[in-house]
C-alpha cells in the first residue's frame, strides 16, 4: 500500500509542481483486477479502487501499514459504484451494486468481496476508508435512496447536483461522509464559492472526462491557492486548511469524501470570493 505525507501550511508554499502531485494527487486508481490503495496521514484515510474483471477482488488489511488482521478490524468504508452493475459481499450478506450505488461497510466486517455481473463490462467500485471507534451496522444506499441537492446556476457555470449518500441524515458512522456530484452539460466550475473546514478533510474523485479533458482543481490557502491539472478517474486529497474547488475544460462528475470531527455536510467556512488569490 502506498503511504502519503502531507506537507504543513508553509511548506506547502515552497513546492514544486511534481511535489504538489506526489503528496495529493492519486492517478494509480482502477486498474482491472487489482485493488490499489493510498494510505494518507491526513485524517488517515484509505481511498482505493476494485475493477473485477472475471476474477473475485477481495479487500485485504496490510499488514505493515495497518498492522490489522483484517481491513474493517478498526476502519469504515464507503463505496461508490461508477460502472456496471457488480456485487459486493460482506460476511456472505450479498448487495447488488448498480451504477451510482453506494454501500456503507461498518467496523467489524471480516470478508468484503468485490465481483462484477459481466466480466468484460465490469463494475467500477471506488472507496474510501477511514477509522472508526465503534460498529455501526453496514447498509446498501440505492442512487434513489441518496438526498438529492440541486446547486448553482447556469450563469454561474456551476449548475450541479449533489447525491448525498453517506451522511448523519441517511446513516449513523463514525466519521465518515460521502457523495456524489455531477455538473449539468455546459457548467464546469465545482464547489464554487469555495470553502474550507477545518474540522475534517477531504478526497476527492473525478470522473466522466475524455481522455483530453481534464480539471483544474485548486488547492491551499484561499489567499495563496496553488492548482493540479487532474485527468479522469484520479483523486486529489485536500487536508482541513486547503480549499477545494475545480474548474474543468468540460462538465463531469466527482465524488467527495470527508473524515474528521465533524459530519455535518453544510458545517463550512466559506470563503468571501474577493479574497482567493
Ligand atoms: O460541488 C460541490 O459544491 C460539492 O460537491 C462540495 C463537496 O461536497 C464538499 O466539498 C463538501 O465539503
Ligand atoms: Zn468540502
Amino acid at each position: 500500500m502506498e503511504v502519503r505525507y502531507s506537507p504543513d501550511k508553509n511548506g506547502f508554499k515552497k513546492m514544486t509542481t511534481d511535489e504538489l502531485r506526489q503528496s495529493f494527487l492519486i492517478e494509480s486508481l482502477f486498474v482491472k483486477n487489482e485493488v490499489p490503495m493510498v494510505y494518507s496521514d491526513i485524517d488517515r484515510s484509505i481511498t482505493g479502487s476494485a475493477v473485477p474483471a472475471g476474477k473475485e477482488l477481495t479487500l485485504t488489511a496490510s499488514k505493515k501499514e495497518m498492522a490489522a488482521e483484517f481491513f474493517c478490524e478498526r476502519r469504515e468504508v464507503g463505496v461508490l459504484n461508477i460502472g456496471n452493475k457488480g456485487k459486493i459481499i460482506l460476511d456472505g450478506a450479498e448487495y447488488t451494486m448498480n451504477f451510482r450505488d453506494a454501500l456503507y461497510i461498518g467496523r467489524g466486517t471480516k470478508e468484503v468481496k468485490f465481483l462484477s455481473d459481466d466480466p468484460d463490462k465490469p463494475a467500477e467500485f471506488y472507496f474510501v476508508s477511514y477509522p472508526a471507534h465503534k460498529e455501526y451496522p453496514s447498509k446498501h444506499i440505492k442512487y434513489e435512496d441518496a438526498i438529492h441537492r440541486n446547486l448553482g446556476s447556469m450563469e454561474s457555470s456551476n449548475k450541479r447536483t449533489i447525491h448525498q449518500y453517506i451522511l448523519p441524515e441517511i446513516l449513523p458512522t463514525c466519521q465518515l461522509a460521502m457523495g456524489l456530484t455531477e455538473l449539468e452539460e455546459g457548467c464546469v466550475w465545482n464547489t464554487m464559492p469555495a470553502h474550507t473546514h477545518q474540522r475534517r478533510s477531504e478526497v476527492y474523485m473525478y470522473f466522466n472526462l475524455s481522455e483530453d479533458d481534464f480539471v483544474v482543481h485548486l488547492i491551499g490557502d484561499p489567499k495563496e491557492t496553488r492548482h493540479l491539472i487532474i485527468r479522469d478517474r484520479q483523486a486529489v486529497l485536500s487536508t482541513s486548511w486547503s480549499l477545494h474547488s475545480g474548474c474543468g475544460t468540460r462538465s463531469y462528475s466527482f465524488i467527495w469524501a470527508m473524515g474528521g470531527e465533524n459530519q455535518a455536510f453544510d458545517d463550512m467556512d466559506h470563503i468571501p470570493m474577493k479574497e482567493l488569490r
